[in-house]
């Protein structure tokens, strides 16, 4: 009997922007503790995982080059990850990964984390795994701290490592510029930088989430705007001082506030509605401050599969 192979599978995922970050100190582990509310965006990657005789990752669109294809890539480590979890050999999984990056790579957006989580979302469907949720989050969290957000999306608080979640009521679609800088920055330069920044002085550290989590709850983005706040923005500044002339030009452009998002060097600024986002990315995009503007909505849906199977041909011999 021919055994049929299974059609390939593409999963849509979000990147994520901090609208709270407060960051505690360095952890034995290396970690820090995090109270984060992180809001899903509408920059997206598409990942599509297929069966195939010559397995591997291949990566496509902007910042492709920057983005390894071997065994480093998160994605790929997510396979080796799920497959070990219910039995298959992760050294010869038999599938091949592909991303569509539209989200900017290292970036402070959670790329790979992204593509991490969608992965795992296409492979429990490829392999029609009996898998919950639940069980995919745990995979994801060993994965990174960012990863099951991404899986979830929305809106949530995050703590621990950034990686226990709970959902947030969002009443509202609010409507983002992001500001791409031109080269990223690393995540753990960018926490060592603030441990360095903690040990010299006393940076301020930002206020408690409860204020914030009532302003998402009231939909009212200047409410929201008034309370944005990153530990990890001093940081990244420090690291990349003319993101200050960036977060300055996105307010003298008409957005509400501006931030950098995680641990940068992306900047993200809240506008009043969609055609203020327009007009702020239009007057950004010609201040010179960055490499290019996005226009982006958030919350939107964490990873999940997009692959549309009515437009694709019945294979010979299979009958719907
Ligand atoms: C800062 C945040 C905010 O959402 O996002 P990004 O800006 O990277 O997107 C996250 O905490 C990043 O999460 P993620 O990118 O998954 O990081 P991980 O792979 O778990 O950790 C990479 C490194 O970052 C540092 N790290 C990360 C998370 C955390 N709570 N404390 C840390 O100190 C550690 O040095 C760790 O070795
Ligand atoms: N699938 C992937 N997409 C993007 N970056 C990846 C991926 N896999 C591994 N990486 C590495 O992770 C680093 C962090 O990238 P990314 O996740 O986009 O940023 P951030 O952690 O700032 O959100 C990159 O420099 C890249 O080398």
């Amino acid at each position: 009997m021919l055994a049929v192979v299974p059609p390939p599978v593409t999963v849509r995922v979000p990147a994520k922007v901090n609208l709270h970050l407060a960051c505690g100190d360095l952890r034995e582990d290396g970690y820090h503790d995090l109270t984060t509310l992180f809001q899903a965006l509408s920059l997206t990657d598409e990942v599509t995982v297929a069966v195939a005789e010559e397995p591997g990752v291949e990566v496509h669109g902007e910042g492709a080059a920057q983005v390894p294809a071997g065994p480093e890539n998160l994605a790929w480590k997510a396979v080796r990850a799920l497959a070990a979890h219910v039995g298959r050999d992760p050294d010869a999984p038999g599938v091949r990964v592909t991303i569509n990056k539209g989200i900017p790579v290292a970036g402070g957006m959670a790329g790979g984390s992204a593509d991490a989580a969608a992965t795992l979302v296409g492979l429990a469907a490829l392999w029609r795994l009996e898998i919950g949720r639940d069980e995919l989050s745990t995979i994801a969290a060993e994965l990174g701290s960012d990863v099951p957000f991404v899986l979830q999306g929305g809106t949530a608080l995050g703590t621990g490592r950034g990686e226990q979640l709970v959902p947030v009521l969002a009443r509202h679609t609010y409507h983002w510029v992001i500001a791409l800088d031109r080269e990223g920055l690393s995540t753990p330069t960018v926490f060592r930088e603030l441990d360095r920044l903690r040990a010299e002085g006393n940076p301020p550290r930002i206020g408690a989430v409860e204020p914030v989590l009532e302003a998402l709850a009231s939909g009212d983005p200047r409410q929201l705007a008034l309370l944005l706040g990153n530990d990890l923005q001093a940081a990244a500044v420090s690291l990349r001082p003319g993101l200050r002339r960036t977060l300055r030009a996105g307010v003298n452009a008409g957005a509400l506030a501006g931030i950098v998002s995680g641990s940068g060097p992306t900047c993200a600024f809240l506008c009043t509605d969609a055609d203020s986002a327009v007009r702020v990315a239009a007057e950004l995009s010609g201040a010179g401050v960055c490499r290019t503007v996005r226009v982006a909505q958030g919350p939107v849906a964490g990873a999940r599969v997009v692959t549309d199977d009515s437009a694709r041909p019945i294979p010979p011999g299979v009958h719907a």
